[in-house]
């Protein structure tokens, strides 16, 4: 799931059972594996939820549609159609693409990669120096132990702004300014370049929807969560029965992700769940919540997970591309037709946010966006608004 200022409130007078304490940081799995409060067994899924496919085991080469972020650029104007079509069918059917041809360098990515990895290599001590409030920033050593289902990770999560970061790589490496000025530098460009990224599939996304380029954009306010998250992931001993994140959607607009050679992220496509392999040309995109939630259904937001191996650590790089957290999003009136009644209510990320951590992150979160059945019958375009 992508990373939030979200709180964890005390009471959850949804049914959603016991639930932190907003004041309270809960205590994560790989600081209470660590810590040798859980084991090993803690971890374990059973029955149909368990892994079943290894972190090997990938799509057929070219199944997933492969989109040119040069020819949306560019001036050829049948080139940025032509990908444009393809993308937003992509973003309808499998909610996943990849993106190639995106300008940035992969010296870029590795070094990023390269730097977070010495992160991770710390002694847990130094780790916990930074260690987040409830999935905000800083360090998220997986999910709460209360969890039914634990993560085998752990996460530095970025608020993407320049103070943000440098607030915990400064606190990180207080010995070694020079690291922490570079390290600080590599990533806020390489967010910058995410973010620019993110409102370009965006835009192009809402264009072939049928509305104003700005529709959704516009909406990333200075209130937005735009965030940045790697993920690690130990070598396990017991991957066929732990999941490193099990399935979940992202709550966000999109995600821009860079997974390095090892595998494991895995896709939900017409109820069978399918491996992305691993390739270092391209990036991997997926929809979330809140864009499936504003096109009506139209665009798809997958469920996906992580699976774990015994011998190598995985690292993950994810770029969140969200839009203001505190505004009621309505659902625009041309989306709404007779064949497609309005299918979701208003709703604010914030609120949505809440629910999913309360319900522990689940695979069909935006069903409770949905509207009651009685409801959408009697939805037309002219009550609903934007
Ligand atoms: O590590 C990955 O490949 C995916 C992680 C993910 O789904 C998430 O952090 O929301
Ligand atoms: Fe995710």
């Amino acid at each position: 799931m992508g990373s939030s200022e979200l709180l964890i409130h005390g009471q959850d007078n949804r049914g959603g059972g016991e639930v932190e304490k907003k004041s309270e940081i809960p205590l994560y799995t790989m600081q209470a594996l660590w810590d040798g409060k859980i084991s090993l067994k803690d971890f374990e899924v059973v029955g149909m939820d368990k892994p079943i496919i290894p972190h090997d085991v990938f799509e057929p080469d070219e199944a997933l549609p492969v989109i040119d972020v040069e020819a949306l650029l560019g001036a050829d104007n049948e080139a940025r159609l032509e990908n444009m079509v393809r993308m937003l069918e992509a973003a309808k059917t499998w909610g996943f693409f990849k993106i190639r041809n995106h300008g940035v360098s992969l010296e870029v990515v590795k070094k990023v990669e390269a730097n977070v990895k010495k992160f991770f290599a710390l002694p847990m001590e130094k780790k916990l120096l930074v260690k987040a409030n409830n999935f905000s920033f800083g360090y998220v050593g997986g999910s709460p132990v209360s969890w039914k289902y634990k993560w085998w990770l752990e996460g530095l999560h970025m608020k993407v702004q320049d103070e943000a970061i440098k607030n915990i790589v400064d606190l990180v490496w207080s010995d070694d300014e020079e690291f922490s000025t570079e390290f600080t530098a590599d990533l806020t460009n390489y967010f910058a370049i995410m973010r620019d990224l993110s409102r370009l599939i965006v835009e192009c996304l809402t264009e072939g929807l049928g509305l104003p380029r700005d529709t959704y954009t516009k909406l990333e306010t200075p209130n937005a969560i735009c965030n940045a998250r790697v993920n690690h992931y130990p070598a396990c001993p017991d991957p066929s029965s732990v999941f490193g994140i099990p399935g979940h959607t992202d709550p966000q607009m999109l995600s821009i992700l860079y997974q390095d050679d090892v595998g494991g992220l895995q896709v939900l496509k017409d109820g069978k769940w399918i491996g992305i392999r691993p390739d270092d040309s391209t990036f991997v995109v997926n929809l979330g919540d809140t864009f499936q939630v504003i096109s009506n259904g139209i665009l798809h937001s997958a469920a996906h997970r992580v699976a774990v191996n015994t011998t190598r650590s995985r690292y993950a790089t994810i770029y969140f591309y969200g839009i203001d957290n505190e505004i009621p999003l309505f659902i625009p009136p041309q989306l709404v037709t007779k064949e497609r009644p309005l299918k979701y209510r208003p709703f604010t990320v914030n609120e949505y946010r809440e629910h999913l951590v309360i319900k522990q992150v689940p695979m069909d979160g935006v069903k409770y966006l949905e509207m009651e059945p009685e409801i959408q019958d009697a939805a037309s375009p002219s009550n609903s608004s934007q």
